[in-house]
């Protein structure tokens, strides 16, 4: 039976499962705590300290890396790529290392797989990275053309819970149009029309704020910002996509603390908490009209889909348009895995990078 090792580089921690078939064998969520990571200049930089750890736990589990037919990372920030498993090669780890689309953990998935793999001659690969793009042209169009919009997208839980609950409705994913907004440390919304995400609401830096990104800011006084001398480029990115969103307001990434705040009377914690929600609902409409209305289900998953304050105030907004289907958590170790198998059985063809 084929053994399977995925690796889920986050912000905070690196999840490790390990796969026989479709059967879980282990699983781990590596924290990195505190200052950890603090030191590494950029995320590239992390990568032996990452790896070493994933070896540590493997080893404490009793797993060989000997044992194993294949390794699969999840994908990160590269060039726009079409959905679907790709073989990790030299030249998608050197994009990932010096021409990444933005800095973001997930751009380790691939390298790390990749080391681990070559210790024993299987294969590496990534399954729907970040990068996933099947927006429409008429998408693209920013306002300025030296700032195309990008698709930037939790794609591998957007494409995994799509087709479960299209499974779960007795129908295919290619038959019909939703749109998923992927609600966890980040956020990130798209249109799913007959199996296609023609437009997103992209999870780095549009649309929603998330528990610790800003989402889409006001151009005019973020201009100002950047050249007000008061903030680096660095300084300003990790704001951003690090400490911004609900932590810049309420000093918690965390949804569960945030309502137990509101719960005990922190009247900011219960506004910025609605406003969460009113702005997943706002970027759900925008993309419900980017279909003319004609949407089957609108889907709610990752983590804050756990929360009944949030998933009811959206549902309360957008439920004129479709029916809300809520998928708490994510898919994503399970569907790195299915990735891989289907290409390890012949199911399908690994893409090429280039
Ligand atoms: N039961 C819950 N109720 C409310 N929020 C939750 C619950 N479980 C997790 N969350 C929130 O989900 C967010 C993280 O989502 P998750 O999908 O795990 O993101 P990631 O994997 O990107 O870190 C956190 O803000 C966390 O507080
Ligand atoms: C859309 C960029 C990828 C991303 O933000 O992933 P996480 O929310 O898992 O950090």
């Amino acid at each position: 039976m084929e053994r399977i090792l995925a690796i889920n580089p986050g912000n905070t921690s690196t999840k490790v499962a390990v796969f026989d078939g479709e059967k879980p064998l282990f699983k781990k969520t590596i924290e990195h705590h505190g200052e950890e990571l603090k030191g590494f200049g950029r995320v590239f930089d992390q990568k032996e300290y990452r790896l070493n750890l994933i070896l540590k736990t493997l080893a404490e589990a009793g797993i060989a890396p000997e044992s194993l037919s294949a390794a699969v990372g999840r994908g990160g920030l590269m060039k726009p790529l079409t959905s679907g498993t790709y073989g990790v090669n030299a030249q998608m780890v050197d994009d990932l290392e010096h021409r990444p689309a933005g800095e973001h953990a997930s751009n380790l998935g691939a390298a790390l797989a990749l080391d681990i793999a070559k210790k024993t001659g299987v294969p590496a690969f990534i399954v729907d990275p970040v990068s996933v793009d099947e927006m429409e042209e008429v998408a693209r169009i920013s306002g300025l053309p030296e700032l195309p919009r990008l698709s930037l997208v939790h794609a591998l839980n957007h494409k995994a819970v799509a087709r479960k609950v299209a499974a779960e409705k007795g129908r295919r994913y290619e038959e019909l149009n939703m749109v998923v907004a992927h609600l966890g440390s980040g956020i990130s919304v798209a249109a799913h029309r007959k199996g296609r995400m023609i437009d997103v609401s992209n999870g780095k830096d549009e649309g929603a704020f998330s528990p610790d990104r800003s989402g889409g800011l006001p151009a005019s006084p973020l201009m100002k910002l950047c050249f007000s001398g008061k903030v680096t480029a660095r300084e300003l990115a990790a704001r951003m996509m690090g400490s911004g969103g609900m932590y810049a307001y309420l000093g918690t990434r965390d949804v569960r603390e945030a309502e137990k705040m509101a719960a005990e009377g922190n009247a900011q914690a219960g506004l910025v908490l609605d406003a969460m929600a009113y702005q997943v609902a706002k970027e759900i409409g925008a993309l419900a009209t980017v279909m003319a209305g004609e949407v089957d289900y609108v889907v709610l998953t990752g983590g804050i889909a756990h929360s009944r304050r949030i998933t009811d105030d959206v549902a309360a907004r957008v439920r004129h348009i479709a029916p809300v289907v809520v998928f708490p958590g994510e898919e994503e170790m399970e569907s790195l895995m299915l990735g891989a198998l289907r290409v390890l059985r012949g199911e399908e063809k690994a893409k090429i990078y280039n």
